[in-house]
């Protein structure tokens, strides 16, 4: 009788295999190894999954594209540049892209981004709804804790497209918006970020954060340099970019008494960060559920355009707070079956997973 390997091993060598077939892509080989260390229980549950191959069909895209983008700069000079599109898996349905220009994209980024199934939302991403979905989950996170987002302070990073519509959010919701940063450092307001003014700034005149703080008067002030970590909160959302979150930024916002962690960004915290949170017992939103909210009103645009009509803003937004509320409650049920309650990356992982698996395997 042949015996079959057990899970650890079946995942270790599926790992082994991934990273040798795909190198120096690191930011991938993060994104499959945080997905595969939460499978262990519903692969040991439900053995059909290990088998057809499906695990490694589920870490091989079905289509990957590498293209030529020409550009001309102010002096015009033309660049040429490389973009990629990687096309995962569309066992669901159509897949769903964004788009990102930036000098650090490569091949691996693209490869740890972009898929949702169609109970996370839908195709392309809408602005607000990002920023506005992530504080949705982070105010869930705290009610299922019994906890308000009300009256708490909170630390962002970045000052784009997902950290304006954070703090536009969080200020809503009655929560104190402390810090927003690019990559020169820091601001913090000890009034509250002055959303009109981060905009003028970065949206209108796209120049560095340290004019807020000079602008802004004696409640701010530009730390240069500095990480958002320096500044104790009830709530952090990091919302700039890959890995910003380290062990060390972990450590602090744990030693200031954060309570819950949420990902506006895509795996801003490092594998390390993650673990630091989930030991520590802070609630921790991964980005794949909680960032979720601009494919999902992407889906309710679809929706719209297909029936020919046009939702007041109130509807969307209402729309917006059902599907987080969702993705909220399919994360801590599935966490739940699965013998982990409260840890919403196990619920992400194995809910998103049988999901595919499950079209896949039909
Ligand atoms: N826009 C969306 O709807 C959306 C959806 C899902 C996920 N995301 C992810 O959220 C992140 C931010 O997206 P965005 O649309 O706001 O991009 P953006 O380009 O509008 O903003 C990024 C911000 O991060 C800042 N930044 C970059 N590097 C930094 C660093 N090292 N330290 C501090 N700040 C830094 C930049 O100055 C900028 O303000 C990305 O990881 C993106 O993939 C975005």
């Amino acid at each position: 009788m042949v015996s079959r390997p057990d899970t650890k091993t079946v995942l270790a060598s599926l790992r082994t295999g991934i990273e040798r077939r795909n190198p120096a892509q690191p930011e991938f080989h993060q994104a499959v190894h945080e997905v595969l260390e939460t499978l262990a229980p519903v692969l040991a549950a439900r053995p059909e999954y290990a088998e057809p191959g499906l695990l490694e069909r589920l870490c091989e895209p079905e289509r990957q594209i590498i293209f030529r983008v020409p550009w001309q700069d102010d002096r015009g000079r033309v660049h040429v540049n490389r973009g990629f599109r990687v096309e995962f898996n569309s066992a669901l349905g159509p897949y769903k892209g964004g788009l990102r220009f930036h000098p650090s994209v490569d091949l691996g980024i693209v490869k740890s981004l972009t898929g949702k199934g169609r109970q996370w939302g839908g195709s392309a991403i809408r602005p607000e709804a990002t920023g506005y979905g992530n504080v949705l989950f982070a105010a869930a996170m705290l009610r299922e804790r019994g906890e308000d987002l009300a009256g708490r302070t909170a630390v962002v990073s970045g000052s784009g497209n997902v950290a304006i519509h954070t703090i536009e959010k969080l200020t809503a919701l009655g929560a104190n918006p402390l810090t927003c940063s690019d990559s020169s450092g820091y601001v913090i307001d000890e009034k509250g970020v002055d959303l009109e003014l981060l905009k003028q700034v970065k949206e209108v005149e796209r120049t560095r954060i340290s004019v807020y703080a000079e602008r802004r008067g004696a409640s701010a002030r530009f730390v240069p340099g500095g990480r958002v970590r320096e500044v104790p909160a009830g709530v952090a959302l990091p919302s700039a970019t890959q890995n910003e979150l380290d062990e060390d930024d972990a450590a602090a916002l744990i030693r200031n008494g954060v309570k819950a962690v949420s990902e506006g960004a895509n795996m801003p915290a490092t594998p390390r960060a993650v673990e630091l949170f989930r030991e520590a017992g802070v609630a921790f939103g991964p980005g794949k559920a909680a960032n979720a909210g601009g494919v999902a009103v992407s889906a309710l645009e679809m929706a719209q355009n297909a029936a020919r009509t046009v939702w007041a803003p109130q509807r969307v937004e209402d729309e917006l707070a059902r599907v987080m509320n969702d993705v909220h409650t399919t994360c801590r049920e599935t966490a739940e079956r699965y013998g982990a309650p409260g840890d919403h990356v196990t619920g992400a992982d194995i809910a998103g997973f049988e999901r595919v698996a499950g079209a896949m395997l039909a």
